[in-house]
């Protein structure tokens, strides 16, 4: 029997779909009244991330208000960390915190009980793939092995991520199998989360933007090809989405090299060579986040120019980065009708 028809999936296997279907990354959060209500009744942000109710009810928020192709799991990234005891808690105003791991952490590191403890987190899966209008796809998502192990060695957000860079350049061969284990880990997190309902799964790399060329390769390309080819080997088919954050030429083969369906790209990805990457295949992206802040000339201007240059081939409207808490929600709804209102 053939499945219902979701717009996202149908660009993720190739097809151009007109006008390209949307979502934007961290659409649920912030911005919103409705988050910010249910964040405070839900105690911390973590509480929130491992409660099925809470995060269910904030995962379809921004559908109910906005009727976008796509909801993303309300959860994060650094729930890795946290089932493998790293201690992590979000300080309000200050970011995400942990132990920062050493070398003796690293040996010790064990992947026993992970899936257990995301037992939450999967259920919200399973319970939000019953809620959700049919047509809409549902995206699970996890970090990258080495945006996650930026975190983890620095126990805390930094500008450039130097202490990992520092740290991979000392330890090379114990860094390499950091991220070997972090992608074994996040894959079966993916094909669990694939397993509980998900369409579709974005793996993020946020921070593939401070790597040199050689590095890009060995810990941006490699875990993630080696996570998405466990997680194909186990779910034929699976549908992948690979966002390198900030890593400009190294996406020429980014696709290729990992094998993603579409690969993600930030706002400074220029339209002519997004044009170029689209030719190989679907891609995500690539608006300003900005520009939802300023509204208006600029936010029309941002639209049209990226439904010019990309909207007649296999494209995922979306920000170049997550949507910031000071976009009014009034820009977001005057962003959905333009780009549902394009015509070729
Ligand atoms: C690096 C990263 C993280 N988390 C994530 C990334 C990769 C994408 C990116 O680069 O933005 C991914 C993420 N984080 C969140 C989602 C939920 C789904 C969505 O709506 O996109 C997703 C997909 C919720 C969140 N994750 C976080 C919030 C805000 C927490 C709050 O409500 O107080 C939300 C809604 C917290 C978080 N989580 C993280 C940071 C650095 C922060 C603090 C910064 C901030 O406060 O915005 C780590």
């Amino acid at each position: 029997m053939p499945g219902p028809s979701r717009k996202i999936v149908d660009v993720l296997e190739g097809k151009t779909v007109t006008p390209p279907p949307i979502w934007l990354m961290r659409q649920a959060g912030r911005y919103l009244p409705e988050y910010r209500e249910t964040r405070a009744k839900a105690g911390s942000f973590l509480d929130l991330c491992y409660s099925p109710d809470y995060a269910v009810e904030v995962t379809l928020q921004p559908i109910r208000r906005y009727g976008f192709d796509a909801a993303i799991l309300f959860s994060d990234i650094l729930v890795i960390p946290d089932v493998l005891k790293r201690n992590v808690r979000f300080v309000q105003g200050e970011g995400p915190q942990m132990d920062p791991i050493d070398v003796a952490g690293i040996e010790k590191l064990d992947a026993e009980g992970v899936l257990s403890h995301l037992a939450p987190v999967l259920e919200t899966v399973r319970r939000l793939r019953r809620e959700l209008p049919e047509e809409t796809t549902l995206l699970g998502f996890c970090g990258a092995p080495w945006t996650v192990a930026t975190y983890m060695i620095a126990g805390h957000g930094t500008p450039d991520q130097a202490p990992a860079r520092l740290f991979a350049y000392r330890n090379p061969d114990l860094f390499l199998r950091l991220l070997d284990f972090l992608a074994d880990v996040s894959a079966e997190y993916l094909i669990a989360q694939i397993d509980a309902g998900a369409d579709a799964v974005q793996i993020f790399d946020s921070w593939a933007g401070v790597l040199g060329e050689r590095e890009f390769k060995a810990y941006a390309v490699r875990p993630v090809a080696r996570m998405i080819r466990t997680v194909r080997a186990a779910r034929p088919g699976a549908r992948i989405i690979a966002f390198a954050k900030g890593a400009g030429m190294n996406l020429r083969s980014y696709r290729q090299d990992t094998d993603a369906n579409a690969i993600g790209l930030d706002w400074s990805v220029p339209l002519s060579f997004a044009v170029e990457l689209q030719k190989d295949g679907p891609i995500q992206g690539n608006l300003d986040p900005m520009r939802v802040v300023a509204g208006g000339q600029a936010l029309e201007e941002g639209i049209d120019a990226i439904l010019q240059a990309l909207g007649n081939g296999p494209l995922i409207f979306n920000l170049g980065h997550g949507i910031t808490p000071e976009a009014d929600p009034a820009h977001v709804s005057d962003l959905v009708r333009r780009v549902r209102g394009y015509m070729p």
